[in-house]
């Protein structure tokens, strides 16, 4: 299998972030992004995710058991700054819910919602609403997220932020496994993963630089 970028730019608002990307990872592959801040890192991210349309160029995802047609998008996990949690219902409903509404993609399982929390290091608490856990407990239990159904792409926009030292461990091991599993990782950070091999992307951005001279 193989997540595919070809010759990916994309625009927000009126300026060009980026141009002319383009990459190819494999089963166990990881791509990290890095550069400073608005140098257009979750910009890629979000359009490789299927959530921003480039302005040019294209994400194909191809593997022996996919349906002709079948969007990228749809072997994606995306983890976004934001962690996607209603903050009133317990940590279990909401796990138990993106479990439902994913459901597993083609290839994998995910775990139950108990295993997943346990995964993060957080499996006494998921009685509690999201909303009551610390901003580094909260980003865990994202994190198990992508536990509970499979999908092959793994896409994280700072994954890290608001962690302790503990748990960056713990999320590194995870993704090891996910990429062990065959699983494929697109990743923007400003704090080393700790990841094995991993290829690097130094996103440079566009501002300042005028339109003619691209
Ligand atoms: N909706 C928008 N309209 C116009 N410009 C936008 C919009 N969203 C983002 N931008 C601009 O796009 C550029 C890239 O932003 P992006 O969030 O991709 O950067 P980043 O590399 O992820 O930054 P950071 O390290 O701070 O997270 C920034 O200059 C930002 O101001």
């Amino acid at each position: 299998m193989r997540l595919t970028a070809e010759n990916l730019s994309a625009r927000r608002g009126e300026d060009l972030i980026f141009k002319d990307i383009s990459f190819t990872l494999g089963a166990g592959e990881s791509l990290v992004l890095t550069g400073r801040n608005g140098s257009g890192k979750s910009t890629l991210l979000r359009t490789v995710a299927g959530l921003l349309r480039p302005e040019t160029g294209r994400v194909a995802w191809t593997s022996d058991g996919a349906e002709a047609g079948m969007r990228a998008a749809e072997a994606c996990h995306y983890l976004g700054h934001r962690n996607a949690m209603k903050a009133e219902l317990s940590v279990s409903e909401n796990l138990a819910f993106w479990k439902d509404c994913f459901g597993d993609f083609s290839g994998g399982r995910g775990i139950s919602v108990g295993e997943a929390a346990e995964s993060v290091g957080l499996g006494g608490i998921t009685h509690l609403p999201f909303g009551y856990l610390s901003a580094g407990q909260q980003r865990r239990m994202a994190f198990a997220k992508l536990l509970v159904a499979w999908r092959p792409v793994w896409i994280l926009d700072e994954p890290t932020a608001a962690l302790d030292v503990n748990a960056e461990s713990v999320f590194t091991t995870l993704i090891e496994n996910h990429l062990a599993a065959g699983g494929i990782l697109l990743a923007a950070t400003h704090q080393p993963l700790g990841l094995q091999n991993a290829q690097e992307l130094k996103m440079t951005g566009f501002a300042g630089v005028m339109e003619n001279v691209w």
